[in-house]
């Protein structure tokens, strides 16, 4: 609904471009994550589950934050430190990232975490995006994304970080980048 809201209201997209922009000087500052002690709500289930198989070296990351996986703070914060933990494992060799979501492998960053937000909120929320594209793109292990569904956006960018990308063949199934028309300017990275 808030998305929906945001995109009807032009005030909204732009104030939300504004918000952007006055987050923007903090960008380059890679702070992990993990440094920054994030609000964690246990009583709601965790966004991220990890199989991981011993005989294989292989661990597969389901993303599963209903209803499209879109990258919040603490999703992002979640995957991140799954991210880390399989590092820190050497005998991981490989990571496949999918979605346990139908239809959707992304939907790209949350909008909702753009919109009404403080600056510090969008500040914390860009370095996640940040932390999340430079810990796959980096990552010694052998990343693929299957992508069994739809990816527009942050989810084509997180899919476009690892080594291999392998798409579900449905003609319902979109990916790309679409912040043009969003009205959202990426960061210059
Ligand atoms: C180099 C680049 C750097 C910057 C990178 C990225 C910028 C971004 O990622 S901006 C985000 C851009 N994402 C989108 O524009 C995706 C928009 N969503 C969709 O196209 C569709 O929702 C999707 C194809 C993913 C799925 O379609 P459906 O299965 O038909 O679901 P609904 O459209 O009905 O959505 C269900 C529910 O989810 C909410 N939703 C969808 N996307 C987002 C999102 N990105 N953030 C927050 N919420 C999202 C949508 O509003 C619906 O909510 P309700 O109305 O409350 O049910």
């Amino acid at each position: 609904m808030a998305l929906r809201a945001a995109l009807r209201s032009r005030s909204g997209l732009s104030g939300l471009l504004s918000q952007r922009s006055s987050c923007s000087s903090d960008i380059r500052m890679c702070v992990s994550p993990l440094l920054v002690p994030q609000e964690r709500n246990y009583s709601t289930p965790p966004k991220i589950r990890v199989e991981f198989d011993q005989s294989t070296g292989v661990a597969v990351m389901h993303m599963q934050s209903p209803p499209v996986n879109s990258l919040s703070l603490d999703f992002l914060t979640e995957l991140c430190i799954s991210v880390e933990k399989l590092e820190m494992d050497k005998s991981c060799r490989g990571l496949i990232i999918t979605s346990a979501q139908p239809k959707v492998f992304s939907a790209g960053l949350d909008i909702t975490e753009m919109y009404g937000k403080s600056p510090e909120h969008c500040g914390a929320f860009w370095r996640s995006v940040q932390e999340m594209w430079l810990k796959l793109y980096g990552s010694n292990m052998v990343t693929i994304a299957a992508i069994n569904g739809s990816s527009p956006a942050g989810g084509c960018l997180m899919a476009m970080t690892c080594d291999y990308r392998i798409m579900a063949d449905n003609p319902r199934y979109n990916i790309g980048l679409n912040e043009t028309q969003l009205g959202i300017v990426a960061p210059f990275w």
